[in-house]
């Protein structure tokens, strides 16, 4: 039988990068697009890892399938860490992009330019039906701009600038992001880790 892994995302932006990183696994990648049934997981946890974590244990639970759960987020120095594992709902609960980047900018507006550093960071649970669930994460630097610039990506991309490339993440094509970000650094940590849990488990 193919395998199957799924994202246990809801968000589109998520499922899309996710679906492209993994083309070069061969394994079937479903996300939570494709199963409208699936528990709304409440995200109570204090950390990225925790909540990763519910995502991915309830998921894989309830249709007995290895799931990968992504929690994610912006990191602002300035801001004591804001908006942190609260980035999908700083500005409330109907989860909106924009009013996410006009509360942070807002916030941000008394910030002088060499004191805006931040990063985004992914955390990636892997939980496998009678397996300990495992996770790893990914970072990436970066520095808030005063206003959006670019048009690709999704949630915070078109303030986060990459000083390396000169360009804000929402205005690098989506095969460059996927090489660079946090979500790509944690997924280059998954082919190594996924050997090791399946070569583990065939010596029982
Ligand atoms: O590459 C990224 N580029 C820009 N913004 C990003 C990125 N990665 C995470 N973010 C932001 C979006 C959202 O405000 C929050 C994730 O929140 P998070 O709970 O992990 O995801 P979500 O609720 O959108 O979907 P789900 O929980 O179903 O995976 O951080
Ligand atoms: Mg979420």
């Amino acid at each position: 039988m193919e395998k199957q892994v799924i994202i246990a995302t809801k968000n589109k932006g998520k499922a899309k990068e996710f679906e492209k990183m993994f083309s070069t696994f061969h394994i079937k990648v479903k996300t939570l697009l494709d199963f409208p049934e699936a528990i709304d997981v409440e995200e109570t946890g204090s950390t990225f890892e925790e909540n990763a974590i519910l995502k991915a244990e309830t998921i894989s639970q309830q249709y007995n399938i290895m799931t990968i759960a992504d929690d994610s987020g912006l990191v602002i120095d300035a801001l004591d860490g804001r908006p942190g594992i609260y980035s999908a709902r700083y500005a409330g609960e109907e989860k909106n992009d924009e009013a996410n980047i006009d509360k942070v900018l807002a916030e941000m507006i008394d910030i002088p330019n060499d004191d805006r550093s931040a990063k985004f960071y992914c955390a990636l649970a892997i939980a496998i039906p009678g397996k300990e669930t495992i996770t790893v994460s990914g970072t990436c630097e970066g520095e808030i701009l005063r206003e959006r610039k670019g048009n690709n990506g999704f949630g915070y991309d078109p303030i986060f600038f990459i000083k390396d490339k000169g360009q804000t993440m929402a205005e690098l094509p989506s095969e460059e992001k996927n090489r660079i970000s946090h979500r790509a650094k944690a997924v280059d940590k998954l082919p190594s880790i996924l050997q090791n849990l399946f070569f583990l488990g065939d010596q029982k």
